[in-house]
């Protein structure tokens, strides 16, 4: 393996010449043994397809680039091409022989990486008879890793894990059997669990760009640009009310400028602690005092809650440049009511080198749960609101709910780009629970 630009990796080959036959032999059968000895490189994975991720080229991306590659590893692969949406999903929840193998690798984009993350994590929970509707659960993290071959639109996984979005770096991140933790979020409503996210829960304006973007499929990656320049001429903005616990005890914070990369300390102090003690005490805490908690009222254009750094190629830094993989935390980022081109200011910053934290009206923290209330109750679901007309003309935020539609008074969260049914939501981080076929960004 040899790295070439940009965390680009690419095969090196070495040839050795000698004239002895039994010789080269020798050599072959001792460079075998010892890399039979490597019990890191998966012998085995077990591969789902996407055929009708991001461009469609899922199945061509991994005959032609990797799956030569694993037959040069020596690697066994039995592929799966999804035929519908959560076949994937559905398979590793119940039927797949997990025992048979080393790892599962997704071929598709963050939404087929979703599949993949919530099969596997319910599998395990189920095995071990873990209840996911108990916001207090402790879940069990999941011994097989997951490796992302990018065939997806975003691919922001891949890119905020690898540093990278390309089929061959990751098909020999998983060869030689990298190791990357990461966080996960469990997300409920009302002690019904919803899903898990790995990069960004968003609420107000990406809630809303995704909404949209859903009905525009049909436009593939473009439609991305559309609904964000709609989303942003729409200006709404939404009220409510965010209680977040603190990571008063994180080693960084979002602002200090110490971004995750491989090998990263404040991670591995995470790892090595192995004081899982917070998990169980701070979560008591708001049901008896709602002491530790800090609680904000207020008229948000947007909620973001980053698990990592959500860096993609259009914005190399991410939302939250300084969030971390698997430190047991995540950044959430409050943007208030602002002007339309303050909000402009704040939206550039996510693409040149300022600060995007350093406006009055944006503020974010490092912590390890957060609850949202919308200030109306939630009386119908997103089934009404796939139903509800279009916006009847008055402004967002309404007087009372009964005077205006759904979608004016709420907004959808987006997690990892699936738009969730309800509004009111509890989120609490799940210190590595899974583990990727990655390293973490290297320095250049
Ligand atoms: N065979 C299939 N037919 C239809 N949909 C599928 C199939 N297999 C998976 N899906 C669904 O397709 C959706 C989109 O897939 P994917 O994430 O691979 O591509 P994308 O949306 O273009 O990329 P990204 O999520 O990175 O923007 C996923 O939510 C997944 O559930």
């Amino acid at each position: 393996m040899m790295r070439t630009r940009q965390h680009q990796w690419r095969c090196s080959d070495v040839t050795f010449h000698c004239p002895n036959q039994g010789l080269c032999e020798q050599w072959i059968t001792v460079i075998n043994e010892q890399l039979s000895l490597l019990t890191n490189r998966p012998k085995s994975l077990l591969v789902y397809i996407n055929p009708y991720g991001g461009k469609q080229r899922g199945k061509r991306i991994y005959e032609q680039k990797v799956a030569p590659l694993f037959h040069r590893a020596c690697i066994s692969a039995d592929v799966i091409v999804t035929e519908h949406a959560n076949h994937a999903r559905d398979h590793l929840k119940t039927e797949a022989s997990l025992e048979k193998y080393d790892g599962v690798v997704c071929v598709g984009g963050d939404g087929m990486f979703s599949e993949i993350l919530h099969g596997l994590v319910t599998r395990v929970q189920t095995d071990h008879g873990v209840d996911q509707n108990q916001p207090d659960a402790e879940l069990v993290p999941c011994s097989l890793r997951i490796g992302i071959i990018p065939a997806g639109s975003t691919d922001c996984i891949c890119f905020a894990t690898v540093g990278v979005n390309d089929p061959v770096t990751s098909a020999l991140h998983i060869i030689i059997g990298d190791s990357q933790p990461v966080d996960v979020c469990s997300v409920h409503h009302k002690d019904i669990f919803l899903r898990y996210s790995v990069s960004l829960l968003g609420y107000g304006f990406y809630g809303d760009l995704l909404t949209d973007s859903e009905r525009k499929r049909w436009l593939g990656p473009a439609r991305y640009d559309l609904s964000g320049l709609k989303t942003f001429l729409s200006h709404n903005y939404y009220e409510g009310t965010i209680s977040f616990l603190p990571a008063e005890d994180a080693v960084g914070s979002p602002r200090d400028k110490l971004q995750c990369r491989s090998g990263c300390h404040v991670c591995q102090h995470k790892l090595s602690s192995k004081d899982k003690q917070w998990d169980i005490s701070e979560r008591e805490k708001p049901d008896k005092d709602g002491s530790g908690w800090n609680v904000m009222r207020g008229k948000f254009i947007a909620i973001n809650a980053a698990n990592m750094s959500c860096a993609c190629p259009r914005s190399p830094k991410g939302l939250s440049p300084s969030a971390h993989l698997a430190d047991g935390t995540l950044d959430l980022i409050l943007v208030r009511k602002c002007s339309r081109l303050d909000f402009f200011r704040h939206l550039l910053r996510h693409i040149n080198t300022d600060d995007q934290f350093d406006h009055s009206f944006v503020e974010v923290h490092r912590v390890r749960m957060f609850h949202f209330q919308p200030l109306y109750q939630e009386s119908i679901s997103l089934d009404d609101l796939n139903e509800t007309p279009k916006k009847t003309g008055c402004s967002p935020m309404c007087p009372a709910p009964t005077a205006c539609s759904y979608n004016t008074i709420y907004s959808s969260w987006t997690c990892d780009g699936e738009i969730l049914p309800h509004a009111a939501i509890q989120v609490s981080v799940q210190c590595q629970l899974i583990r990727l076929f990655a390293r973490g960004i290297e320095e250049q």
